[in-house]
């Protein structure tokens, strides 16, 4: 297998990026990285993932920024008075593969001058981009698409996150040219074996791989 790094961007904040990166995670027996997390209040998404992701210690990084509000990472880093040095946004070495997860969507500041765009452009790791089923998200997909091929950033594909809405699903694949590789439905109950078992069942290992 090949080892490899993936970067989970969204179209927006709150869109599933952390619960679907748990699942993938999981799948790949990868490792996780979130390298700014802005929000400390429920431990941030890095607690998140390795418990609905069932993940040992050894395979969650820490993040190389924690700030305490949460808003977009340059103002949460103005907020706690410090300066996020984009040198020490490097992809950590690891054994396997490894998921990175943004945060918000693809136009959000890490500092004022740079956003996370650029950052993956910087990276050139494959995208997954998550994105809304619902009403709103045609437009909010293929904006964001059309952000990250501005800046030669790879996709990987699309990744749906709610229930099935086939007609804005398909639109968003063949109008931005990439490819959709699954639907995430809606879970009453988020924990490890029903993520696992949904993953499985609406995802294909082998596009990740
Ligand atoms: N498939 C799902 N089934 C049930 N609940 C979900 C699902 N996906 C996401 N959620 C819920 O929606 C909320 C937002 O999800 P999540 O934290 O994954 O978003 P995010 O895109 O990572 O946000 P952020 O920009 O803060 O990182 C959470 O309460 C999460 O538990
Ligand atoms: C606080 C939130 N959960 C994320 N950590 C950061 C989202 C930043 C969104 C900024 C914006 O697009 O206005
Ligand atoms: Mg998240």
């Amino acid at each position: 297998m090949v080892h490899r790094t993936i970067i989970v961007t969204g179209t927006d904040t709150d869109v599933g990026k952390t619960v679907f990166a748990a699942a993938l995670t999981a799948a790949l027996g990868a490792s996780y990285w979130k390298p700014v997390q802005a929000g400390l209040e429920e431990g941030g998404d890095t607690s998140t993932v390795a418990r609905l992701g069932g993940l040992p210690p050894e395979r969650i990084l820490p993040e190389a920024y924690r700030l305490t509000t949460p808003c977009s990472p340059h103002r949460a880093a103005q907020i706690d008075g410090v300066a996020i040095d984009t040198g020490r946004l490097r992809v950590p070495a690891v054994e396997g593969p490894l998921i990175i997860e943004g945060a918000g969507g693809v136009l959000v500041p890490v500092t004022p001058d740079l956003l996370f765009a650029d950052l993956f452009a910087r990276w050139q790791h494959p995208v997954v981009l998550v994105a809304r089923t619902g009403l709103g998200t045609i437009n909010h997909s293929l904006l964001s698409i059309e952000a990250l091929r501005r800046r030669d950033v790879p996709i990987l594909g699309i990744a749906f996150i709610g229930d099935p809405v086939e007609d804005s699903e398909a639109t968003i694949a063949r109008l931005g040219g990439v490819r959709r590789l699954g639907r995430l439905p809606h879970l009453p109950q988020l924990d490890v074996t029903t993520l696992v078992a949904a993953f499985q069942a609406h995802f294909t290992l082998k596009d990740f791989q």
